[in-house]
């Protein structure tokens, strides 16, 4: 669905359905990604309708389009604390409780955003649910663990591969400077117990896995329509 029309209406309402719970005043944390996007899009409109509010982006494209829509910003790195964020995803578990994120390779920051913000908007378009999480799992890694932590994937069941850059040779490098083990764990039944495990790996700066942090999650349809969901 990710290019299709349909996709892109369903990914839009889902984005301006949770940009419209912002509130005068909160300080925002502002995803990544095409669905996230809508929702900063419509934020910027807003902010130009009056809206007051201060946002906080979580990679390069997200900041790009903050200032291009003219949402005043923050530095994440002098942000302890946010009313609310909005971000996308790559698979949403229907029951709403675990997320993979990292598509876009911004997870490590949009989980600071995450864990940082009062509430936690999640957006997406149907094809992104799932009884069961079967997506490949981002893992952020230091350059130097990079064998270290491919082993212990390996032992857990997974199978990484380093994430390849389009249109330069060699690996994606991440805003933080390192790099992606998209990793395939086939269905993963245990997503608490698999993001423990990967983030007691000495090297993983932070995996896609977001489990018990969405408050909501925003879910648009071909027609438009919303379906909003809590845990
Ligand atoms: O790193 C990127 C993010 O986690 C995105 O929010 C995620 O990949 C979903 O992106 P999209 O809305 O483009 O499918």
């Amino acid at each position: 669905m990710k290019n299709t029309a349909g996709g892109e209406a369903a990914k839009r309402a889902a984005g301006e359905a949770a940009a419209a719970a912002v509130t005068d005043g909160d300080r925002v944390g502002l995803g990544t990604g095409s669905t996230a996007a809508h929702a900063i899009r419509r934020l910027g409109e807003r902010v130009a309708d009056g809206l007051a509010v201060e946002g906080v982006a979580t990679s390069y494209q997200s900041r790009a389009l903050a200032r291009e829509v003219g949402i005043p910003l923050l530095a994440l790195s002098d942000v302890g604390r946010l009313d609310v964020a909005v971000d996308g995803a790559d698979q949403v578990a229907t029951d709403a409780n675990a997320l993979v994120k990292g598509g876009g390779a911004a997870h490590a920051r949009e989980k600071v955003v995450a864990q940082a913000a009062d509430r936690l908007l999640v957006v997406a378009d149907d094809s992104k649910l799932a009884a069961t999480l079967d997506h490949p799992v981002p893992v952020e890694v230091l350059p130097d663990a990079l064998a270290r932590v491919e082993r212990v994937v390996a032992d857990a069941g997974g199978e990484p591969t380093l994430r390849a850059a389009e249109r330069k040779d060699g690996p994606v490098v991440t805003d933080n400077g390192n790099l992606v083990l998209d990793c395939d764990f086939g269905g993963v039944d245990d997503p608490a117990s698999l993001a423990r495990t990967l983030s007691g790996v000495a090297g993983v700066v932070e995996h896609g896995l977001f489990v018990g942090l969405a408050d909501a999650v925003y879910v648009g349809d071909a027609d438009g329509d919303v379906t909003r969901t809590a845990p």
